[in-house]
């Protein structure tokens, strides 16, 4: 089969697909991943897939780390300084500086610890600025910056949109903090970093970037943004596994001035002496809080050995091929359906996902799943699918859309075991 891509035309069918997975230099990656047999796994932008190297490396952990080296492990396995130390492993992916990132509590905590550190360093400013599209947690974390930062009145808050209101129509010397996601979740549309940092500060505000579908995903550069606080979790492309930490990223030049909300005892100055009254750590390190998920952490050590192995332009160019192919054969076969791509179609503003609009997407993904080809389902009509390009090859994607097609032509989502919810989508 032949197909037209936007923009520019390519004849592919099933055999030139496979032969581009057979010179595909990210393609020795894919043995480095547990994936079920007969699985073609499109959500690793939900949560990322299983190194084969964790299960034993976890093992590890538990029988020696925690079994015999028991208390004596937050010394010798080097435990307290985990936090700080996978942080600097994960700074090469973001265009952060070692000793700028820190692993922290979920996604929402650090939201919270970035967004009230970030007013605070705006005194007197008292509106802040997010997406009406953003991820609900975002929003839901600000209403709380707002209540309790606004003294007797909330802080303002306002909100820009697709449809309007835009980033330049609500920033003015009011503004403290902007509070965006680099990839929207939904659409998968990719923000210029860069661009929306540099607007941001001509209005004296700071900017809070949330990366949770960026990091492993697409190349990130804060540093040469010039961005203030970034989140992001490890679960999604980094495949740190359910739960596992996410981090914070605080540009070197805030560190001394920035006040965290959550001034735990692992952030202080000298946790061990005990003292009754807080005093931050020097830089990064003040945006701990409690214990570290030790467990948990243990996991990124290994998938953060595959992604240290990594070229993230070579992981881009990938992730382009992928979705573009994916949006051609969509366009071509799967038109006559009605089927809409929401996902920007200009690679620059894609991120590493391609989301269809699908009036009854959820039983169709249901019946997608059945099929063994796993995305998800974002609630009113988007069926979303991931595109992971360490382990997910040009085959998987034409066998998807395959599956796709035969359930679209022969209507079997509208079996009724398709249309019922779990509370996961
Ligand atoms: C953009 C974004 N922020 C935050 C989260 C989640 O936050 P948490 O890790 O606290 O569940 C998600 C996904 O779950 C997300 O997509
Ligand atoms: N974090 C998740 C969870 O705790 C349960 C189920 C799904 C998730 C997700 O990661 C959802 C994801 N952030 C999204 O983009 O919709």
């Amino acid at each position: 089969m032949s197909t037209t891509a936007p923009g520019r035309l390519f004849s592919i069918d099933r055999a030139t697909c496979t032969a581009v997975d057979d010179a595909d230099p990210l393609g020795r990656f894919r043995d480095r991943f547990t994936l079920p047999e007969g699985v073609i796994y499109l959500d690793g932008n939900s949560l990322g897939a299983l190194p084969r190297d964790t299960p034993a490396h976890m093992q590890r952990v538990i029988t020696e780390e925690w079994g015999t080296g028991l208390i004596r492990s937050w010394n010798d396995a080097g435990w307290f300084d985990k936090p700080r130390v996978i942080g600097d492993r994960i700074a090469p992916l973001i265009g952060a500086a070692p000793g700028e990132v820190v692993l922290g509590d979920s996604t929402s905590a650090s939201v919270f610890q970035a967004a009230v550190a970030a007013v605070r360093l705006r005194p007197g400013r008292r509106v802040v600025v997010s997406e009406r599209g953003n991820f609900p947690t975002d929003l839901y974390v600000l209403e709380s910056v707002q209540t309790l930062l606004g003294g007797e009145e909330p802080l303002g808050r306002r909100l820009i949109a697709d449809d309007g209101p835009t980033l330049d129509d609500v920033l003015d010397d009011d503004v403290a903090v902007v509070v965006l996601t680099h990839v929207d979740y939904r659409t998968g549309r990719m923000y210029d970093m860069a661009d929306v940092t540099r607007r941001v500060h001509a209005a004296g505000a700071l900017m809070v970037w949330d990366l949770c579908h960026s990091v492993g995903a697409v190349p990130v550069d804060l540093n040469g943004a010039g961005a203030d606080f970034a989140v992001g979790c490890t679960y999604k492309y980094l495949n740190g596994g359910p739960g596992s930490p996410s981090f914070i990223w605080v540009a070197e030049r805030h560190q001394s001035s920035a006040r965290p909300a959550l001034t735990g005892w692992h952030g202080h100055a000298s946790p061990f002496d005990f003292e009754v009254d807080y005093a931050p750590a020097a830089g990064i390190g003040r945006f701990r809080v409690g214990t570290p998920q030790l467990l948990s952490m243990s996991a990124l050590e290994t998938s953060l050995q595959i992604w240290s192995e990594v070229d993230m332009a070579q992981v881009r160019e990938k992730s382009l091929r992928l979705t573009e192919l994916f949006i051609s054969l969509v366009d071509t076969r799967l038109a006559r359906w009605g089927v809409e791509v929401v996902t920007p179609r200009e690679s620059s503003k894609r991120g590493s996902q391609v989301s269809l609009r699908l009036a009854d997407g959820y039983a169709i993904m249901q019946a997608l799943i059945e099929r063994g080809v796993i995305g998800d389902f974002r609630a009113p009509d988007l069926v979303r699918f991931g595109f992971t390009p360490l382990y997910v090859s040009h085959t998987d994607v034409w066998d998807a859309v395959a599956v796709l097609e035969d359930i679209l032509e022969t209507g079997v989502w509208r079996d009724a075991r398709f249309s019922r919810r779990g509370a996961v989508t």
